[in-house]
């Protein structure tokens, strides 16, 4: 059946088709949404609508820009990464060229409103030699919804250089994305009719992202799990080589998609009644381009006390560990047995 959650989204039951119950990818995710109004038909030979519309601000004055949506979770808040995208955008417009974002730190304080648009205000904190601080302000409704620290370096050499060493998986070739997946779940024909519409709403999704999950099949959700995922992932459409800031702001907007559902993997017997993400921090590491598959490694060290924490790594598909990321997000949840209040 498909069931109402207590904010207000839907997520696939599939009780009665034999199988366990439980959207898996993204589990118990609130990104799964519709398309804002604007929104267009993907290509991958076009310029990504993440370039032409979502990170596309409006300059209103002097480091005052206005940010309009694309897509919208079924949550009807807006989408976290997007937030943080436009608000690096808006920061990044203040910089000279030569510096490049290293870092961010953001917590979201208010649920967006995807009625209205979003108003970034900048303030120029601090331009030194080598870095330049920003903070800055999403304001829907007269209030802040997000407040954001963006720092940016110039390029420094360093004989100082390690990093991790990227896990090992099948290549983005070798996968099928999302998409596919689902076709092959609805080719099945002993599933469910609420899970087959379930399962069409998803496809109906136009998320600005490709994503192919490394360990897939995961609609629906048999056993626990450990608290990690990997998939590859890339902006939808051509973006091309040159602008670091504008991947910077992409990878911002890609980081947050599917990132806090890593924390829910372990307890298939619960549902989330309300989950949203209440920070994210970024380190951007070196050049990247977020049209070309980069892997995200997600996992989750810990969650109690109705919080999550997740970790993530982007990383180049030549291993090139590219930027870093971390998130707390609230996670209320019930027991997946308990009904729904409808
Ligand atoms: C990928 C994931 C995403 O992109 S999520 C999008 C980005 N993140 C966000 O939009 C989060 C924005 N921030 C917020 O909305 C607020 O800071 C949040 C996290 C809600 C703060 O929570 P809180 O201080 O509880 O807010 P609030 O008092 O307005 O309540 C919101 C709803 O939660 C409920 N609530 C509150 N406390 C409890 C509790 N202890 N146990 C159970 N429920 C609780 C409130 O009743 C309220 O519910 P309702 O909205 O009235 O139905």
């Amino acid at each position: 059946m498909a069931d109402q959650t207590d904010d207000g989204t839907k997520t696939l039951d599939s009780s009665d088709s034999g199988e366990s119950p439980g959207v898996v990818f993204p589990p118990e995710s609130p990104e799964e949404g519709i398309p804002h109004s604007s929104a267009t038909h993907f290509n991958n030979d076009l310029k990504s609508v993440l370039v032409t519309s979502v990170l596309n601000l409006e300059a209103l004055d002097v480091d005052l820009y206005r940010g309009t949506h694309h897509w919208v979770p079924r949550t009807q808040r807006l989408f976290g990464g997007q937030i943080v995208g436009q608000a690096l955008v808006a920061a990044a417009k203040s910089v000279s060229d030569h510096h490049y974002a290293h870092s961010l730190h953001c917590y979201f304080v208010r649920a967006g409103d995807p009625k209205v648009p979003v108003l970034y205000q900048v303030e120029r904190t601090r331009d030194g030699r080598s870095f330049c601080v920003r903070s800055v302000k999403a304001i829907q409704h007269g209030q802040p919804i997000l407040i954001c620290q963006a720092s940016f370096h110039m390029l420094q050499e360093s004989p100082l250089q390690h990093q991790f060493t990227m896990p090992v998986v099948p290549q983005p070739e070798d996968l099928l994305t999302v998409e596919e997946l689902i076709h092959q779940y609805l080719s099945k024909p002993d599933l469910a009719e609420t899970a087959r519409q379930g399962l069409n709403k998803l496809l109906a999704n136009e998320v600005p992202i490709e994503i192919k999950p490394v360990n897939p099949p995961h609609f629906y959700r048999h056993t626990a799990t450990q608290p990690k995922q990997l998939f590859w992932v890339r902006a939808r459409g051509h973006i091309g080589e040159g602008n670091m800031k504008l991947h910077c702001c992409v990878a911002a907007y890609v980081s947050d998609y599917a990132f806090l559902g890593t924390a829910l993997l372990p307890y298939p017997n619960y549902r989330a009644k309300f989950s949203a993400s209440l920070d994210h921090a970024m380190w951007f590491h070196s050049t990247f381009r977020t049209d070309e598959w980069m892997l995200y490694e997600c996992e989750s060290p810990w969650a109690g006390g109705s919080r999550g924490l997740v970790q993530g790594r982007l990383w180049r598909r030549d291993g090139v560990l590219a930027v870093s990321c971390s998130q707390e997000g609230v996670l209320r949840v019930r027991p997946a047995t308990q009904p729904s209040k409808l």
